[in-house]
């Protein structure tokens, strides 16, 4: 019953929760996307030993975003903030094509988590900025993204440092959330 009137009032007022990962490899620009949604500018990063942690308003819900350190020895730490996530942000750096199987390889094994798999995936093919950038169709050619099933999921190209393709990224996020009524 209780539960019946919180969902009540969520969608006449509006103020629906979602808890977000945003995970990837190392440089990817995690920590500048997450200020730069959170804040509207580019702060300076150094690499994140850990998490980082704020809420974003946006389409009336209310994101908490959790930016989690993506450097290899700190990656099997992921799974401890799995439990209650609605979606996870992906973000490649998309002129990194050393490490584009890495990013595929992390990636697909975020998928087959139990904990993660009534989440929703916004890939982020980030660096747009920069002439190497991979377009995002070679970029979901590399991650392999024909192969994800039963989820639903889309690419953006974004630049951080830009501004460029966050919020068109978030508001498919939030539609998609809304209409499986998160
Ligand atoms: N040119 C360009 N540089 C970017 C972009 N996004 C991030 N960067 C730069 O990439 C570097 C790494 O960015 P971070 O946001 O710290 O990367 P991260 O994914 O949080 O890295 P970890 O915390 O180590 O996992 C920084 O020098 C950023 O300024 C972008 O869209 N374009
Ligand atoms: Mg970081």
């Amino acid at each position: 019953m209780g539960m019946f009137f919180s969902r009540f009032f969520t969608s006449l007022f509006g103020d629906r929760e979602a808890r977000i990962l945003v995970l990837g490899l190392d440089n990817a620009g995690k920590t500048t996307i997450l200020y730069r949604l959170q804040a509207g500018e580019v702060v300076e990063t150094v690499p994140t030993i850990g998490f980082n942690v704020e809420t974003v308003q946006y389409n009336n819900i209310k994101f908490q975003v959790w930016d989690l350190g993506g450097q290899t020895s700190i990656r099997p730490y992921w799974r401890c903030y799995f439990p209650n996530t609605q979606a996870v942000i992906y973000v490649v750096d998309s002129t990194d094509t050393e490490r584009m199987a890495t990013a595929k390889d992390e990636l697909h094994a975020i998928l087959e988590e139990e904990e993660l798999k009534d989440t929703v995936v916004l890939i982020y093919a980030n660096k747009q900025d920069l002439p190497e950038a991979l377009e995002s169709a070679a970029v979901s050619e590399s991650l392999n993204l024909h192969k994800i099933k039963n989820r639903e999921w889309a690419i953006f190209k974004t630049s951080a440092v830009k501004g460029e393709g966050l919020f068109e990224g978030l508001n498919w996020l939030s539609d998609t959330l809304k209409s499986k009524g998160r």
